[in-house]
């Protein structure tokens, strides 16, 4: 049984990453707004744009505490949020709806964002990744490292220098390694699991432009930043 210790510099690591995971806390609570009413489709977009844009500002600001990622050439700092700012809105969907809820909020939640607007066929992906993210009961570290190692992927469209990213990104991996042998040391296969989210995850990206623009509404808006951001518009 080898001895896994988290060393001091990556007790550091850790600590910076989570306290900017904490910062970057959705301003108002969706879930609370969805749980209180029923909503249009019209204001059910509106609700997700300006939800979506204020987690992009969130995002750079997480971003920018990642240890390394400013000395990283400038167009791939651009190129990697542009790149993961999807992903990381769907994970971000995906931990609140797994949070720990009163009984039966969970189940109006899920009911409310079915007939939100989005169309049928891009229910089961969504869901099945909300679940399959739940069932794994991420503690906060796991949570801001998963994020983190979200926007250090190194094969992201135009990356130029990935080898800086993926050193940055193994320097995650190996943090959240240690502290998932550490958290759940009768479950080996933890951290694979948690990889394997990051594949799901990968596949909600193919079907965002399509979930959008097929809105149960006519002209939709976005702002600026999600036009940068999504490929919509
Ligand atoms: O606003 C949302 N998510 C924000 C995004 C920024 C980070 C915080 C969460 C949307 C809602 C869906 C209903 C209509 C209003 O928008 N949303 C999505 C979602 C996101 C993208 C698409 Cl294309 C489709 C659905 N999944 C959610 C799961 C949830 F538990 C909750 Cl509370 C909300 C969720």
């Amino acid at each position: 049984k080898e001895k896994i210790e988290i060393t001091k510099e990556q007790q550091a690591l850790m600590k910076i990453i989570l306290d900017a995971y904490n910062r970057h806390q959705i301003p108002q609570d969706v879930a609370k707004k969805l749980l209180q009413d029923q909503y249009s489709a019209e204001e059910n977009f509106l609700l997700l744009t300006e939800m979506a844009t204020s987690q992009v500002q969130v995002l750079v600001e997480f971003t920018k505490n990642i240890p390394g990622f400013l000395s990283l050439d400038h167009e791939d700092q651009i190129a990697l949020l542009k790149g993961s700012a999807v992903e990381a809105m769907f994970l971000r969907s995906a931990q609140v709806f797994s949070r720990k809820m009163p009984k039966g909020h969970t189940e109006v939640l899920e009911a409310r964002i079915r007939k939100s607007g989005i169309s049928e066929e891009f229910m089961t992906p969504m869901f099945n990744f909300y679940k399959s993210i739940g069932e794994l009961h991420m503690v906060q570290e796991e949570q801001a490292l998963l994020t983190a190692i979200t926007i250090l992927t190194p094969d992201r469209p135009h990356v130029k220098d990935q080898h800086a990213v993926e050193r940055l990104q193994e320097s995650m991996l190996d943090v959240l390694r240690k502290l998932c042998a550490l958290q759940h040391p009768q479950e080996p296969q933890y951290f694979a699991r948690l990889l394997g989210r990051l594949t799901e995850l990968r596949t909600l990206n193919h079907y965002h432009t399509e979930m959008l623009t097929s809105w149960r509404m006519n002209d939709h808006k976005f702002t600026p930043l999600l036009c940068e951001i999504w490929d919509v518009q």
